[in-house]
């Protein structure tokens, strides 16, 4: 039987006050055993709208931006009057034929500060539309008779890449019936996988406007001497807690954002739902000389880190009934389109050839439900093409089951999913916050969101 949690108040430790600032490595967040880590799961029964405005905590010499953007909050209850005077008139019909029309809390609140030039740290729940935020910052900057790279956002994953890819070509298109007359803004995707060689071509011939891009792909670029920032307006970091912690990444991150600093004319925006430490990391940002002194934290509902529309609950069975034990809550739950969660294969299990968890996982899925959904799969391991598809499957309509490492639970936009089901639990808190949080998101009804877990006893 799957049991709600009771509901309390929601304590994740994304952040750990401490005296030694300087002592403490970036986003280094304590690992929790499976039961402190049920303790701090909760359940919302009741609904309620996604947050009230929260504070906005800045640094002394911006509370200015704070009066401001309060007094505009009063004042502005669309995007288009929010963004008027800085966002072009092309992108707001955009906006508005999409379906933007009025802005998220975190929007109302970050929209001000970031049109005022401040460096920024968005820092609000999954789903809160941070995606959006940025893009419309850079719309703002970008001038788009000038062929140069003028904004550049950093993801973690291509998953990721693809999907603000997306999003910004999507508001860069004209508008239906409306020839604005300038030249259209160009995006390039710099995702690791294939094609790099064109891309190259395509930097020296005409570089596009807006390059999304992993670090690895940067950094393979910037070495090559094909990429060239200077002309740069906007930096932008997305899931930056998620760079910084990955082995992989943090040390090309930090070694770019050096290269890049505050000194320079452009503005930097970090964004992420969870950021351990966060005051460490301000202090960080100014010190490395990452951003400028002035740097606003925008920590939108702090008390309540995840959308408050979703359901959490947990069922216990015994290690080796665990299999059985999700076939069964699928078949009770029936859900639309779900995510299971399953951790990645160590290093130490990869080369002892055991099979790995997922693949068995699948496996029972398809045998059990292969008739009725279509189940999909996204690892690290799978290539770049068959790592698109699952995501393409999974955004087209029919009910599917999406099994999926945690490359599937940073910034991944699938509205349509209902249930998020963790067959291994998180390694933190903080890799459940960001699992849950794929669905809670906008477009479905909060009633339809679950996110179950499943600890095995031995
Ligand atoms: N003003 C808005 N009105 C309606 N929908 C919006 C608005 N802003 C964003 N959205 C939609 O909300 C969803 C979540 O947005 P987005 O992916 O930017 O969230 P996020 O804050 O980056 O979340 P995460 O932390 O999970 O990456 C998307 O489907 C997006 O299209």
């Amino acid at each position: 039987m799957a049991t709600s949690l009771p509901p309390h108040q929601l304590c994740l430790p994304v952040s750990f006050a401490s005296n030694r600032r300087q002592a403490l490595p970036l986003f280094a967040v304590k690992n929790l055993n499976p039961e402190q880590f049920l303790a701090i799961s909760y359940a919302s029964e009741s609904l309620r709208p996604l947050s009230s405005v929260g504070p906005l905590h800045a640094s002394p010499s911006s509370s200015s931006f704070a009066e401001a953007s309060n007094a505009q909050l009063q004042r502005a209850s669309t995007l288009r009057e929010i963004c008027h005077g800085h966002v072009p008139e092309h992108v707001l019909r955009r906006l508005e034929e999409i379906g933007f029309v009025t802005p998220t809390d975190m929007q109302l609140q970050a929209l001000p500060v970031l049109f005022s030039g401040c460096d920024c740290i968005l820092h609000a729940q999954t789903g809160s539309g941070k995606t959006l935020a940025y893009l419309l910052l850079i719309y703002s900057a970008i001038n788009t008779q000038r062929s140069a790279v003028q904004a550049l956002i950093v993801v973690p994953t291509r998953e990721l890449g693809m999907q603000v890819t997306k999003v910004a070509r999507m508001l860069a298109a004209n508008p239906v019936d409306v020839d604005s007359g300038q030249k259209t803004c160009t995006i390039m995707a710099l995702l690791d996988g294939g094609m790099l060689k064109r891309h190259r071509s395509w930097l020296k011939a005409e570089p596009p406007m807006i390059v999304v891009a992993t670090v690895a792909s940067l950094c393979q670029m910037l070495q090559k001497h094909v990429l060239n920032l200077e002309a740069m307006k906007v930096l932008v970091v997305d899931e930056v807690d998620f760079i910084f912690s990955s082995s992989k990444q943090v040390s090309s991150i930090r070694k770019l954002l050096t290269m890049y600093s505050s000194s320079s004319a452009h503005q930097t925006i970090f964004a992420s739902a969870s950021i351990p430490q966060h005051r460490h990391f301000v202090h960080a940002c100014i010190q490395q000389k990452w951003t400028k002194n002035d740097v606003v934290h925008i920590h939108v509902n702090p008390v309540e880190p995840m959308p408050a529309c979703i359901r959490h609950r947990y069922m216990i069975c015994l290690r080796n009934q665990r299999y059985q034990a999700l076939v069964s809550l699928l078949q009770s739950d029936a859900p639309e389109s779900a995510i299971i969660f399953v951790n990645e294969q160590s290093e130490k299990s990869k080369k002892a050839g055991n099979i790995q968890t997922i693949t068995l996982l699948f496996d029972v899925l398809k045998k059990s439900f292969g008739e009725c959904s279509e189940i999909l799969l996204l690892e690290e391991d799978m290539n770049f093409n068959q790592r698109a598809t699952s995501l393409s499957e999974m955004r087209k309509k029919g009910p599917h089951l999406l099994v999926a490492t945690d490359i599937a639970a940073r910034g991944v936009d699938l509205p349509e999913t209902t249930h998020i089901y963790n067959f291994d639990l998180p390694k933190t808190a903080v890799h459940y916050l960001h699992r849950a949080g794929r669905t809670g998101q906008m477009k479905k009804e909060p009633a339809s969101k679950n996110v179950s877990q499943l600890k095995d006893v031995h």
